[in-house]
């Protein structure tokens, strides 16, 4: 049996003791069966979430909200004086409020779960000699493993063989600069022991190259896995994020000041400490948003659902109100908006003659490389075979995005020859040509890209000897021509500019390729081009600048993947939430960035991984979907937010003028429980609510100022309906303390549920704007009960007495024209802001 071990350690071993030390080969890796075992010792290879709670756990979470536990605490007291009605009432309420939002909100956990299921990347291992690809978390310690680009590190691994073997361990270190790694055996000290040159660290990723390791840790065991807690918390605040905690704290605030008010008042004027105490947690309770998180999550896994149904998925669900805020949306080319069916259409010279050995040169140099499978490549190999038997491959220096080439090196017949093969103003740096020929061939390279074709130019020259060679090796080379390439746009992307634009969201392209290339493409797609700004003209410009071009800037071309990055940084400045669509190693850090990070299937797992979204189908109209999920999620999210900010606050504000003016509380503690409870259930069906066309066309956007004028405005509405209420059965139509708070209930009931039908839309309601059934049931369902109770045998035991018939009438009236003026208010309140904001455009 495998005991653990110490990674510094076997840094310092040579892989014939490290096989011994974990029983396995670096040749045949481990059998089927000892990694069965294996898998049973250790456990599944994955980190993050710690063992998901146990459902009683989570129920049990509910009961963690100190107003829940205060009034937990005020029911045994109440049951201790006596009170046993009082004590059941209240832990009645606790108990089915708990439960509703527990069953809500674990509908949308299993929803997440299944979800995040059907993910998971993939990696070559060795089995018993034999290779094939295995889910990560499957891997277990011994496991021989082979890495090339775009790969993952799957687990803590020792190298045993690296060649070229670039890895990007920012996830880990913070330092963005790909490390290279070898699989020399390494004395270790005290001072070098982590981040060791021998060892890949899982949640790296492989930027270029090639390496066979062995697994030491996988699973929590792993450098990541220990910290990976706190690895989570480092995305950046959004628009609807920062939104939730204005929210958040404007309401913390606003009960703060309420509810003690009201407490000090109560028990100063005429009531025991105790039951205004009670009163104060009652309206405590009323004021919390306490659906908000469920009605957040279900609406997001709705929105998440509707995708997965449309082919994509989500991999993060807190991103979806993202998507319903993006503005601008950033894609790299190849395979986004191009097909990546890339085809060589021929290879010539420098005069632009077709020629037979630059293709044979493109053959050697595309099929000997070892780097990622990479469509440019496949298209070389697949247009023709020239006889290539008597070539061997003695070194490569593997491609990386700032450098724009690749070579490898070549023996043939004692000659060695390095081919090296880029993007033409890199390979032209590095060659011997005279004036006359460089421009020759730039004006070769311009017109086949004025077409929309891709070209990488091709160049050689012979050497002493063929290993050990470095980047700075690839100098005084000679040309030898260009390999031309056809790269179609996808057919469906014009549609998914122009649905885009439609609703609001801008498109830039930000891309490797040359910018005559983009130009074609955008021309085809229907993109309107801006501007145009290149890699190398943005690095003279400091931060300030740039913030100012990006704006007109619609196509960004020859920028390597930190330039990309930058660009994000920059456009994040001005707009709510910045989206990504990418597939390569080079995208991965723009994903990162982004607000929102999409990928699709066919991306190399290191996009993947850094991806809030994949796409699985083909179709880019999921785009679309996606958005209009977003939006949904935004828009019913704000309209609870508005609904409890406007009715309930109202209520508390009349509670507030009641404790100075009335002699008696105008509603027992648990009235106002009860209340609460109906008001809240009557909601839960709003992350289904149907939404108005106008709110879904546009991005959406969290405006505080629009939210505090709800609160103050419609707070003080229906505060003065309560007080009509108030002066009616106080005053008026005087009638007994039972009587008044019975009368309060409903009036104030029916006012505060049935706003959500004006509240929920800026048209008329019903007839410009129908809401979704659901929504239009519960309300009614809760309304009629809360309705129905005080007539019941045992409603005095709540402290309900029923109303004369003559006073329900005055309080149908007044719940009608407070509804007629909520309308009107609304109206105005909009009109209003519309004309504040065109007046800031
Ligand atoms: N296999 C390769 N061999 C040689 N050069 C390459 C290879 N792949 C890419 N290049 C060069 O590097 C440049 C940038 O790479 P690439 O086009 O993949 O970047 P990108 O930012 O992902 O662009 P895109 O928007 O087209 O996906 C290419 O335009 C090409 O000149
Ligand atoms: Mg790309």
């Amino acid at each position: 049996m495998l005991s653990t071990i110490q990674l510094p350690h076997t840094a310092s071993l040579p892989p014939e003791e490290i096989e011994q030390l974990l029983n396995t080969s670096i040749i045949r890796g481990i059998t089927e069966q000892e990694a069965l075992g294996r898998l049973r010792q250790f456990g599944p290879n994955v980190t993050g979430s710690k063992k998901r709670a146990t459902e009683l756990a989570e129920l049990l979470s509910h009961f963690k909200n100190p107003l829940v536990l205060i009034l937990l605490a005020a029911a045994g007291i109440s049951a201790g004086m006596g009170e046993t009605v009082n004590a059941v009432i209240i832990f009645v309420i606790i108990l089915l409020s708990i439960s509703l939002d527990y069953m809500q909100e674990r509908g949308a956990r299993n929803a997440a779960a299944t979800l995040g299921k059907t993910l998971g990347s993939k990696i070559t291992v060795t089995r018993g000699g034999e290779s094939y690809d295995i889910a990560t978390s499957q891997l277990c310690p011994g496991d021989l493993i082979s890495l090339r680009a775009g790969n993952i590190i799957p687990a803590d691994v020792r190298l045993i063989a690296a060649h070229d073997l670039f890895v990007n361990q920012s996830s880990l270190t913070g330092e963005s600069f790909p490390v290279e790694k070898n699989a020399a055996t390494i004395p270790v000290t005290a001072n070098n022991d982590t981040f060791l040159e021998n060892m890949c660290y899982m949640g790296s990723g492989v930027i270029s190259g090639t390496g066979k390791a062995i697994v030491l840790y996988t699973g929590r065991k792993t450098m990541i896995g220990t910290i990976a807690d706190e690895l989570n918390s480092g995305q950046e605040e959004t628009d609807f994020g920062r939104g939730m905690r204005q929210f958040g704290l404007l309401i913390t605030r606003v009960t703060l000041i309420l509810v003690v008010f009201i407490f000090v008042v109560n028990a100063i004027s005429h009531h025991s400490i105790f039951q205004s105490f009670l009163f104060a947690v009652a309206i405590a309770v009323g004021l919390t948003p306490e659906l908000l998180p469920m009605v957040m999550s279900v609406a997001m896994s709705r929105g998440a659902m509707r995708m997965a149904r449309e082919g994509a998925i989500v991999k993060r669900i807190a991103a979806i109100p993202n998507f319903g805020s993006m503005d601008v949306l950033c894609t790299d080319k190849t395979g986004t908006l191009t097909t990546n069916q890339i085809s060589l259409v021929k290879c010539v010279n420098a005069t632009g003659e077709v020629s037979a050995d630059v293709f044979k040169l493109a053959y050697l140099n595309s099929s000997l490389q070892t780097g990622t499978i990479n469509p440019l490549d496949q298209a070389v190999m697949a247009a023709g075979t020239p006889d290539i038997a008597s070539f061997e491959k003695t070194d490569e220096i593997p491609f990386d995005f700032n450098r724009k080439r690749m070579s490898v090196v070549v023996k043939h017949s004692d000659t060695f020859t390095m081919i090296c093969k880029g993007a033409p103003e890199e390979i032209l740096k590095v060659c011997n040509v005279d004036t006359d020929t460089t421009k020759q061939i730039q004006l070769l390279y311009e017109q086949l890209s004025q077409d929309g074709l891709r070209v990488l130019a091709i160049a050689s020259k012979s050497l002493q000897s063929g290993k050990n060679l470095l980047e700075s090796d690839e100098c005084d080379l000679s040309f030898a021509g260009l390999a031309v390439f056809f790269d179609p746009p996808r057919d469906d992307a014009a549609t998914m500019i122009a649905e885009l634009e439609k609703i609001g969201v801008d498109v830039k392209i930000i891309t490797g390729d040359h910018y005559l290339v983009t130009e074609k493409i955008c021309r085809e797609i229907g993109l309107p081009v801006k501007g145009i700004l290149q890699g190398f003209e943005m690095d003279q410009m400091t931060d300030v600048v740039l913030q100012e071009k990006v704006r007109n800037i619609s196509i960004f071309t020859r920028f390597s993947p930190d330039q990309k990055n930058r660009v994000i940084h920059a456009l994040k400045t001005h707009h709510r939430a910045v989206g990504y669509l990418g597939d390569g190693i080079n995208d991965a850090p723009s994903l990162k960035a982004a607000d929102i990070g999409i990928s699709v299937a066919g991306a190399s797992d290191v996009a993947k991984d850094a991806a809030d979204i994949i796409l699985t189908d083909k179709q880019l109209s999921i785009l679309y979907d996606g958005i209009i999920a977003g939006r949904e999620t935004f828009a019913n999210t704000m309209k609870y937010i508005l609904m409890g900010l406007s009715s309930n606050f109202g209520n508390m504000f009349s509670v507030a003028v009641a404790a100075v003016f009335l002699p008696f509380l105008p509603m027992l503690p648990v009235q106002i429980l009860l209340n609460n409870f109906l008001y809240d259930t009557a909601q839960i069906t709003i992350p289904a609510d149907n939404n108005d066309a106008d709110m879904l066309y546009h991005p959406q956007q969290w405006n505080m100022a629009v939210i505090r004028n709800f609160m103050l405005i419609f707070g003080l509405l229906s505060s003065v309906f309560d007080l009509i209420i108030f002066f009616l059965l106080y005053h008026a139509f005087p009638v007994s303390q039972a009587q008044f708070r019975t009368g309060w209930f409903m009036e104030s009931l029916a006012t505060q549920i049935l706003v959500v039908f004006i509240i929920r839309t800026r048209k008329l309601p019903f007839v410009q704007s129908k809401p979704a059934m659901p929504l239009v049931i519960s309300t009614l369902l809760c309304l009629t009960v809360g309705w129905i109770l005080p007539y019941l045998p045992f409603a005095a035991l709540m402290g309900f007495k029923p109303l004369p018939s003559h006073i329900m009438l005055y309080i149908c009236a007044i719940v009608i024209v407070y509804l007629i003026c909520a309308e009107i208010t609304k109206r105005l309140l909009y009109s209003y802001h519309s004309k504040k904001q065109a007046a800031a455009v």
